[in-house]
């Protein structure tokens, strides 16, 4: 009788489940059939899912596409892998949260258009959210590390392997954030499920090298706490754009135009993007937004990366000199390492960081650079932009460098999220490790931490 109870609470309580799932999935209009991702998703920038940008993901994440990498010849053998890589799925920021309630708010006791879903995040959807998931790692984002370490040792066999586990060959550095900490435990899991062992693998925390960007007093001055910084990102969500966004969010919730600013669309847009990230929910939020909306908030999002984190000033990539350096430093003494008795001390060495970790670096690499630079004013010329933080830094980005041996000398591959980069002025796909040391000559020589960091006091 108590089992034949129990059975019945759990079904009913698998169905309530089930059809809660289902009734957020479906308020969707632009809901897929299969998988229900929202058709704004690819918009959503930083806050982006790894799975669409490599779409192969969604139906196997442990899936490799060889068809995206430039291998050398087959008389190459790999010597060395530095992955540089962005945290998993997160929680919102606290500043984030605190705008999301505020919108939520104003929607329950202000509007009253008669949108598809408009009810149902008034009468269903909960404030879930509180102040002190402030970005910390989310499930979805510890399965995004354990997922990228078991490709990794697919796609890199004879490095990640359990005697160079063993002995020390593999290291792990993070930053100190909670998010950078529990990724890269994530990361060790995978490695050891992967590996199928069980070893000592402790990571070791490296403000210096993956928070760089806040020990530069310059850029911390000149950009991070200085407004005048984003004065184009400041004017965008005061253009015309961005009005006409915030104008048709106010029309769909029939409240007044003064009701609804910049923060409010943002929040809303967050929303949605966050329930995808973190639940896989299309949810009501997403109806909001037409997707011409969703492209006006990914090129605000652009924008902020843009100046605050690349190209929109000299000091956001130069602060990357350290992690540069870094990086050279050790890809040198591998190939010392070769050329001597050819024993190698460090096979990997993963570094797990922030956005602003690795935009600024791949900037100071050159990569990602349009002719043009991004500004308030020019949202509809860089329409085909090849900035789009969405596709360059999404949850997990990795950036992959690695060394070859090969006969006539030591070669190095790029990817970037597992896809092959050619290095800009270089034509090889994998060059030879000595032609990219003369394209970056000037870095090697220079871009030295103290000095581009130092304020000069005139
Ligand atoms: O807009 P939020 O508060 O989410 O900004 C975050 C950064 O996230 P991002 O702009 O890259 O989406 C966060 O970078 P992450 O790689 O760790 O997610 C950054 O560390 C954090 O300081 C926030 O920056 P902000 O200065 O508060 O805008």
């Amino acid at each position: 009788m108590v089992k034949q109870v129990v059975t019945t609470i759990c079904f009913v309580l698998f169905h309530c489940i089930i059809s809660y799932w289902a009734f957020m999935s479906s308020c969707s209009i632009h809901s897929s059939p299969k998988i229900s991702i929202p058709a704004i998703a690819r918009y959503f920038g930083t806050k982006g899912r790894y799975e669409d940008v490599n779409t192969y993901l969604i139906d196997g994440l442990l899936a490799t596409n060889n068809s995206l990498v430039t291998l050398p010849s087959s008389k190459c053998s790999e010597i060395h892998l530095t992955a540089i890589i962005r945290h998993g799925t997160r929680y919102p920021t606290t500043k984030n949260i605190q705008k999301m309630r505020e919108f939520y708010d104003l929607v329950v006791r202000d509007a009253t258009g008669n949108l598809n879903c408009l009810s149902e995040i008034k009468s269903q959807w909960k404030m879930w959210y509180t102040d002190d998931m402030d970005g910390r790692l989310v499930d979805k984002g510890r399965a995004d590390h354990m997922h990228l370490a078991q490709r990794l040792i697919k796609w890199f066999p004879s490095l990640l392997t359990e005697d160079n586990v063993r002995n020390g060959r593999v290291k792990l550095i993070t930053s100190s954030k909670h998010r950078c900490v529990n990724s890269t435990i994530a990361f060790r899991e995978g490695l050891m499920k992967g590996l199928n062992i069980k070893v000592e693998l402790e990571p070791a925390v490296n403000d210096a090298l993956m928070r760089y960007f806040d020990q530069c007093e310059r850029f911390v001055k000149e950009v991070e706490n200085n407004k005048s910084a984003l004065e184009e990102v400041k004017r965008f969500n005061e253009g015309p754009e961005m009005t006409r966004v915030m104008e048709k969010m106010a029309d769909r919730l029939e409240v007044p135009y003064a009701s609804i600013t910049d923060d409010s669309v943002e929040a809303a847009f967050f929303l949605c993007a966050y329930e995808f990230t973190i639940h896989d929910l299309n949810s009501p939020w997403c109806q909001l937004f037409d997707e011409v909306d969703a492209q006006v908030m990914e090129y605000a999002g652009d924008l902020k990366q843009y100046w605050k984190r690349s190209y929109g000033h000299d000091i956001n990539s130069k602060s990357s000199c350290i992690l540069f350096h870094d990086l050279f430093h050790r890809l040198d003494q591998v190939v010392a390492q070769i050329n001597s008795d050819g024993a190698l001390s460090e096979a990997v060495t993963v570094q797990v960081g922030h956005a602003e970790t690795l935009l600024p670096l791949l900037t100071l690499l050159d990569l990602f650079k349009d002719d043009i630079p991004l500004s308030s004013t020019n949202f509809a010329t860089q329409k085909n932009r090849i900035f789009r933080s969405g596709n360059i830094v999404p949850y997990a980005a990795n950036l992959l460098v690695v060394l070859y041996e090969c006969p006539e000398g030591i070669r190095m591959g790029v990817r970037l999220n597992e896809k092959s980069l050619t290095l800009p002025g270089l034509a090889d796909p994998v060059p030879m490790y000595e032609d990219v040391k003369k394209r970056y000559r000037a870095l090697l020589e220079g871009c030295d931490q103290e000095t581009v960091c130092k304020m000069n006091n005139s």
